[in-house]
């Protein structure tokens, strides 16, 4: 069940807004008290109720806005539970000096926004002593490992437990706490409304996560990444999940950089199949990899890694993606060695995407240079595929056939930059830009001006996210749905 946190500082707002979440189906709301501008008026939030609640009064040293004082609060708690609500919220510190009466359930809990503390089975061990019905936990995730910490407490508890860590770092315990044992999670009414950090829109979780009917079999994807907030596969895998029939969810794991061993040593116990891997991992993760496709260590970078059994497989969908889009567009004529042998080719960018084309280009025979703004990293990749190098001010200077964007530039937010210059550009080149949000960013517009032939970012990202669920689910990709999901989810709003 999700609970939906509201909190509102007018009354009216809040009694309309709960009504509205009935009205939509929400089985459980909690009602943040400490939201209310004015006095509260408990009655006129709880009477006549349109379904059931937990009454919440937080304080702000657990991240509430209560600036009233602790007696009055206390007095709204046991008002609340003398109306009989169907739950109330009590912290473990106070919890002794609010007795239990009537049916109301007493949620027990605990919240620390710093970390997630080592002893958390100690601390939920002495909440459960509070004459709790629930008790909960709801800290900071500081690592990738806190997740499987919280998440390993829920499912080993004596009493009903809710465990979430919050922060993006902690979003798969909101998502997979039902399936540990939590009688309830929370989510928000809407993203620009959350109350924590961390928490995830309620229909995002009804409708993309169905998260009422994950269970012990549905199998788990996602994408390790930092940052991971701008990524759109999860939008697009789910969506195809669905399409198909499969209980399988795709969660975005925001994994820092330096986590990603703590991911790996918790990836299979927290039950997840298969990641896509995105930057900063796609090339230290080619470590971790006990197989890997030729292309993927010729590349020296994984974007798709498969736990399978002790294995963990390796492969690069980012390769194949941009290769197919390349040899459609050059028409490259199959069983030939070297079909862009004479190709000249300028690829910006030397990070995991430029590494992958600039390795199949050199292996397809082209005549590759790379420029990047680091120039170390661009000699680096260079000597490493065996290709030149020029700086990033020389960029323009080569004359190329093919030229790619593998750097972010042009990336929403960042619309108005181009990494190449619109004069530069003539109508024999072919202009790939790897950036797929927007898919017309400003270098595909110049490019379109100039009578360029075109790859967009969501050609690649298509094919990228098809060969990945092929791999993930051994399904061919329904792959006009997942090519209209990512269009509506990254074309600009119109109006009318
Ligand atoms: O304690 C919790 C959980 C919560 O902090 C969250 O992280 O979703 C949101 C609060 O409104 C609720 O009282």
């Amino acid at each position: 069940m999700i609970c939906v946190s509201l909190g509102r500082a007018r009354h009216t707002r809040m009694i309309a807004e709960h009504k509205y979440l009935v009205e939509q189906g929400a089985e459980l709301v909690e009602l943040r008290l400490d939201f209310i501008g004015r006095a509260v008026n408990l009655k006129r939030l709880i009477e006549n109720r349109p379904g059931p609640v937990v009454v919440t009064c937080r304080r702000r040293e657990d991240g509430g806005r209560w600036m009233k004082s602790e007696q009055e609060r206390m007095m709204l708690l046991r008002s609340a539970i003398a109306a009989g609500v169907e739950y109330v919220d009590i912290e473990a510190d106070v919890a002794s000096q609010i007795p239990r009466y009537g049916n109301t359930k007493r949620v027990i809990s605990y919240h620390k926004f710093s970390d997630t503390p080592d002893e958390i089975e100690q601390i939920a061990d002495a909440m459960a002593e509070e004459d709790a019905d629930i008790v909960k936990l709801a800290t900071m995730a500081t690592t990738f490992s806190d997740n499987l910490r919280m998440l390993n407490m829920v499912k080993n508890a004596r009493r009903p437990t809710i465990g979430i860590c919050m922060g993006e770092i902690g979003m798969v315990t909101r998502i997979l706490g039902e399936r540990v044992g939590s009688p309830f999670t929370y989510a928000t009414y809407s993203v620009d409304k959350k109350l924590a950090p961390g928490q995830l829109n309620w229909k995002e979780m009804m409708e993309l996560y169905r998260y009422k009917e994950i269970n012990q079999d549905t199998e788990l994807f996602g994408v390790i990444a930092d940052p991971v907030a701008n990524s759109h596969a999860h939008l697009v895998q789910n969506t195809a999940f669905y399409e198909q029939g499969l209980n399988a969810r795709y969660l975005p794991f925001r994994v820092p950089r330096d986590d990603l061993h703590k991911f790996m040593q918790a990836a299979r116990e927290l039950g997840i199949s298969g990641v896509s891997v995105d930057t900063p991992h796609m090339e230290n993760v080619v470590d971790y990899c006990t197989q890997a496709e030729s292309s993927a260590s010729g590349i020296g970078a994984v974007n798709t890694l498969i736990f399978q059994g002790k294995d963990n497989l390796g492969y690069n969908t980012d390769y194949r993606a941009a290769m197919d889009c390349i040899s459609e567009t050059f028409n490259l004529k199959k069983g030939i060695e070297k079909p862009m042998q004479g190709v000249a080719v300028m690829i910006l960018g030397a990070g995991g995407v430029a590494r992958a084309v600039a390795w199949g280009l050199r292996q397809r025979g082209a005549d590759v240079t790379i420029a990047s703004r680091t120039m170390e990293k661009s000699q680096l990749l260079a000597s490493e595929i065996g290709c030149r190098c020029v700086e990033w001010a020389e960029r323009h200077d080569p004359k190329v056939n093919l030229l790619v964007n593998a750097t972010p530039m042009g990336m929403h937010p960042d619309v108005d930059r181009s990494p190449f210059d619109a004069a530069q550009l003539n109508q024999f080149m072919v202009v790939f830009d790897a950036v797929y949000n927007p898919e017309s960013t400003l270098l595909i517009k110049y490019a379109r001006k100039q009578g360029c032939r075109i790859i967009t970012g969501v050609d690649m990202f298509v094919r990228r996210l098809a060969y990945q669920y092929k791999l993930f689910t051994g399904r061919d990709a329904p792959t006009r749905l997942m090519r209209k999901t990512i269009k509506e989810a990254t074309s600009p709003v119109r109006l009318n």
